[in-house]
């Protein structure tokens, strides 16, 4: 029978990095570094500019070829696949979001939406649109013909239903309250680290910022190549 505690041990990972190492422009900017997220938990990772965090991100979505080590979203290797089934993979498993929300500025929030559905699944039927359009209510973006008439921070929500609707494992975001202003920043920050219980998915951040990497389940900072511990919320 299951109790609570047995519950809390279940771990089930979502990313798996293990030795990683890469080197670019003669700089070794990963020296067998190592992470393990799982399923409802949120890493954030920081490290000063030129750190190498995007380039993690580039290694875990497949787009940067590291030397050596390995990568497997929900137990998929992405270093191993071949260009279409990785893009199956990201498209289906991963959703992304950008430091500038990255939306198609002529469509409406929901057309950005459904597209990422789209092109995911090959459809657009009127369930995809119906979900699209309750992820954007949920998220508090209004209705809008296009999406350059949002704020920037209804911009960055709209972005996140974005990552969302194809129902990720794992999220990631890549300093994705940078270009907002002090309130959006708080309350897209509470949104994004409410989203893996809510939406039982891993969510790893990248950003310099500790007010953001100190809401997460975990802080790591990216170091002379590897990960090195450095919070854990509620002193676990
Ligand atoms: N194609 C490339 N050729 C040479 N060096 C590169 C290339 N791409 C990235 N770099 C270098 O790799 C390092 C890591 O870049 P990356 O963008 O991952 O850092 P970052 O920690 O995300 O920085 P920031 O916080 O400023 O966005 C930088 O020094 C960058 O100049």
């Amino acid at each position: 029978m299951g109790t609570a505690q047995n519950d809390r041990a279940e771990y089930r990972p979502v990313l798996e990095i293990a030795g990683l190492s890469y080197v670019i422009g003669g700089r070794t900017l990963f020296n067998g570094l190592s992470l393990s997220l799982g399923a409802g938990e949120s890493i954030a990772v920081t490290g000063p500019s030129g750190s190498g965090k995007s380039t993690l991100l580039s290694c875990v979505l497949g787009l940067i070829k590291p030397d050596g080590g390995t990568v497997a979203v929900t137990g998929t290797s992405v270093t191993g696949l071949r260009p279409a089934r990785l893009a199956r993979l990201r498209a289906q498993s991963i959703g992304m979001v950008f430091q500038f929300g990255e939306l198609l500025p002529e469509l409406s929030p929901l057309d950005n939406v459904c597209l990422a559905a789209l092109l995911a699944r090959g459809g657009q039927g009127r369930a995809a649109r119906e979900r699209a359009q309750q992820l954007l209510d949920e998220l508090g973006v209004p209705r809008a013909e296009t999406s350059q008439e949002l704020s920037g921070g209804e911009r960055q929500r709209t972005a996140v239903a974005r990552a969302l609707i194809n129902e990720p494992a794992l999220l990631l975001a890549d300093e994705p309250t940078g270009a907002l202003d002090s309130e959006s920043r708080d309350k897209t920050a509470e949104l994004l680290f409410n989203l893996p219980q809510q939406y039982s998915c891993g969510l790893l951040v990248v950003t310099h910022d500790p007010r953001i990497a100190a809401r997460a389940d975990r802080t790591l900072h990216l170091t002379a190549g590897t990960l090195e511990s450095s919070a854990v919320r509620g002193g676990r």
